[in-house]
């Protein structure tokens, strides 16, 4: 692996962090996960975050990070939050940070990989695949414009998909 970062964007389930794990892995790296360095600053799990401070506060922090990963990773690989392109301002930190990564994940693929998961807050309560359905095409376009390149990731394995990124280096 190059100076250059390497970055997984995409929707929840996507396999950000699990496609990640594998490729850092194969690097000899270990992976830097948003989500995971929030929860590490803040001492507390996405779901209390979101609960305690608020969906705003966790986005303010998403930020944080990013500005902290411009100036301290190199070669690094980086798997963000699935929230996390959303804003402008992290697009532009993106694409400055480096090389972009789109998992393209088709609704019926999260559902089956995130039934009775209670660690997303946005997908709890009732009317789990309408708040798929509807967050996936309201956030589609937002991934395609902040990616540099796009991997489909449905029904291939998480090593399928870390061979396909590869290769395409
Ligand atoms: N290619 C795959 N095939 C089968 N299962 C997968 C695949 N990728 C991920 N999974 C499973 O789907 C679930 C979600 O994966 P993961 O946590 O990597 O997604 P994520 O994109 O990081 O989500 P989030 O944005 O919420 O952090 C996990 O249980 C993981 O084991
Ligand atoms: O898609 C989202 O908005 C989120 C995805 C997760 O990675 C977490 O960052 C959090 O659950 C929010
Ligand atoms: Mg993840």
């Amino acid at each position: 692996m190059d100076r250059q970062n390497m970055i997984l964007i995409g929707f929840m389930g996507a396999g950000k962090t699990s496609v990640g794990e594998e490729l850092a892995g194969r690097f000899g790296k270990t992976l830097i996960d948003t989500d995971r360095m929030i929860e590490e600053r803040a001492g507390m799990s996405i779901s209390d975050i979101f609960a305690v401070q608020g969906e705003e506060a966790f986005r303010r922090l998403e930020t944080e990070v990013l500005e902290q990963l411009i100036s301290e990773a190199s070669g690094e690989m980086i798997s963000v939050g699935g929230g996390l392109p959303l804003r402008e301002e992290n697009r532009k930190l993106l694409k400055k940070l480096g090389t972009v990564i789109y998992l393209r994940v088709r609704p019926e693929t999260v559902l089956a990989r995130l039934k009775g998961d209670t660690t997303r807050p946005l997908l709890q309560g009732d009317d789990v695949e309408e708040k798929v359905n509807s967050l996936l095409s309201k956030r589609g376009p937002i991934y395609e414009m902040a990616a540099d390149r796009i991997i489909s990731v449905d029904g291939r394995s998480v090593e399928q998909i870390a061979d396909a990124i590869m290769a395409e280096r």
